[in-house]
């Protein structure tokens, strides 16, 4: 078992040791040249091999949420799109080319031209090889390629991945992804990121290494090694559970984001003893009248007894006409991020707000534990107290708010005077600072944690929690990537909730250093030009 190191992009972070499961995804054997013996015959064949892929890439995209289901539409559009049936079509009558040359050769001129124009697009090539050999599958009457069943835990390798398969991964046996190709902002890369999947992408030579070898991956620096034995591997990768020893994390502390009460227990079982989001939108979606107070109590109580002794924030309902309800009546709005959500419809009627915080009083009288309660989606000092106000009215302490609208973030001194403690979300307020839909696969460049600009934000609001005194944490993605962990410290956040799965990487990072190192990094980031400059410029420092 010789030792290498395979050197290429980390893309999302996190460190994963495993067998390596190769896949042949992709490699669809190129069709040959022969003359077409009955044109017409070959041009019937295409349309309907398409429109099958298309149904495929849709249903596949039903299944999937968020940016998974993002990417899956976009490829089910990119195979649909009449251009490319056309090409096709042309070079069956032009040049003779039977059906599934006709489509290789068409998806190629496409993919060249996508290359050709760097960047973004270029990176996009990928998914079109994915919609060409989907097609070429079907005209062959074979089944379309796709990532096999993992019966155990794996490092899956590649030579680049469709976006369709990234997107089906099943990331409980998926420990770690590396591909030959891809850059940051390939899909590859967004969707290893939304699923907290260690992932390295344009690795050279990964597509040698035999399967069933063992790979260490280390979704930061980008390292993939072979021949490490598995008492050698470092211990962070070991970690199942959050342990740490280091002073940082003393003074910095830890949680969960959680969803519902089964996510309770997964994070109550990685170890997390404090819960810094609990997202209370599950109690609410999908009925058709409001929870009762009961009813909700009985769901927080849950939660709660998984984390006997510590700390858990709840938010209030966050819901707006992106996902409506039915008993909240909404104008539909043409532009639901900017509309009428979060606080915004406590504001206007507070009775679901009321039934919420009484809710929770009862809750917290019983609790041997803090609980804290936050809005989110506030944009003014002036909301923020009407939220302290209504949520002191109901007996309860520790009461804040999310700050994810970039005034809020630049009024953060004012809206900390009003509140206990406030809560950044990352993943809303880079969208609202960038103009950027975090839902839209297009534009997760700019929704990348590690923009400067976002950055400067966070930093007006560190600096606000030292001047007043109080806590400032982050419940955004950001939390999740070790190395921004540090830097977020150096801003002035005091704790960070995240994915359960990202709390023993994170733990190990920040147990590595000291206020003053994360000072440094934090400064070094703020400095770069570019959100890639940023990550350059903090592993430096
Ligand atoms: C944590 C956040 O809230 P959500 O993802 O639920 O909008 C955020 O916006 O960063
Ligand atoms: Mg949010």
């Amino acid at each position: 078992m010789s030792e290498r190191v395979l050197h290429g992009i980390g893309v999302s972070p996190g460190r994963a040791y495993g067998p390596v499961v190769p896949l042949a995804t992709g490699s669809v054997a190129e069709p040959g040249t022969e003359p077409a013996a009955e044109p017409d015959a070959e041009v019937a064949r295409l349309a309907p091999a398409i429109d099958r892929v298309v149904a495929e890439l849709e249903r596949r995209a039903e299944a999937a949420s968020g940016s998974a289901a993002e990417v899956l539409s976009m490829t089910a559009m990119m195979a649909g799109d009449p251009t490319l049936l056309k090409h096709a079509t042309e070079r069956v009558r032009g040049a003779g080319r039977g059906a599934e040359r006709a489509i290789w050769e068409a998806a190629e001129g496409f993919a060249e031209s996508l290359k050709a124009s760097g960047g973004y697009f270029a990176e996009r090539a990928a998914d079109l090889y994915d919609v060409r050999n989907r097609v070429v599958a079907e005209l062959r009457g074979v089944p379309q390629p796709g990532i096999p069943t993992l019966t155990e835990p794996a490092v899956l390798t590649a030579h680049d991945l469709a976006p369709a398969d990234t997107a089906t991964l099943d990331a409980s046996k998926v420990l770690a992804l590396v591909t030959a190709e891809g850059g940051p902002t390939s899909h590859t890369a967004i969707l290893a990121r939304s699923l907290g999947i260690p992932a390295v992408v344009a690795c050279a030579g990964i597509t040698e290494v035999a399967a069933g070898e063992r790979l260490l991956v280390d979704g930061e620096t980008g390292e993939a090694r072979t021949g490490v034995a598995a008492e050698d591997v470092p211990n962070t990768t070991q970690l199942s559970t959050v342990e740490f020893s280091g002073a940082l994390v003393g003074t910095v502390s830890l949680a969960a984001n959680v969803g519902e009460p089964t996510g309770a227990r997964t994070a109550g079982e990685v170890g997390a003893r404090n819960v810094g989001l609990l997202r209370t939108e599950f109690l609410f979606e999908g009925r058709q009248t409001a929870p009762t107070e009961d009813e909700q109590a009985a769901a927080y109580d849950e939660v709660l007894s998984v984390f006997p002794d510590g700390r858990v924030v709840i938010r209030t309902l966050d819901v707006g006409a992106d996902k409506p309800l039915a008993f909240v009546p909404l104008d539909p709005s043409p532009n639901p991020a900017l509309g009428v959500r979060g606080l915004r419809i406590a504001l206007a009627d507070p009775e679901l707000l009321d039934v919420q915080l009484a809710a929770i009083a009862r809750v917290a009288a019983g609790y041997s534990g803090e609980l804290w309660t936050m809005a989110p989606m506030v944009a003014t000092p002036e909301e923020a107290r009407w939220f302290a106000e209504r949520a002191r009215g109901h007996g309860l302490r520790n009461v804040g708010v999310m700050i994810e609208v970039p005034a809020a973030a630049l009024h953060a001194e004012r809206i900390l005077a009003e509140v206990d403690f406030v809560s950044i979300g990352t993943n809303d307020l880079a969208q609202y600072t960038f103009a950027a839909d975090r839902q839209s696969a297009g534009v997760a460049a700019l929704n990348d944690p590690w923009q400067p600009a976002l950055l400067s934000l966070i930093s007006t609001v560190g600096a606000a929690g030292r001047t007043t005194g109080k806590p400032v944490g982050v419940c955004g993605e950001a939390a999740a990537d070790p190395l921004l962990a540090a830097v977020l410290v150096g801003l002035g956040v005091t704790s960070l909730s995240m994915t359960p799965r990202a709390l023993p990487a994170v733990g190990a990072k920040l147990s590595e250093l000291d206020e003053p190192a994360c000072a440094r990094i934090a400064a070094a980031a703020l400095a770069a030009g570019t959100a890639e400059g940023a990550r350059t410029a903090a592993r430096g420092a």
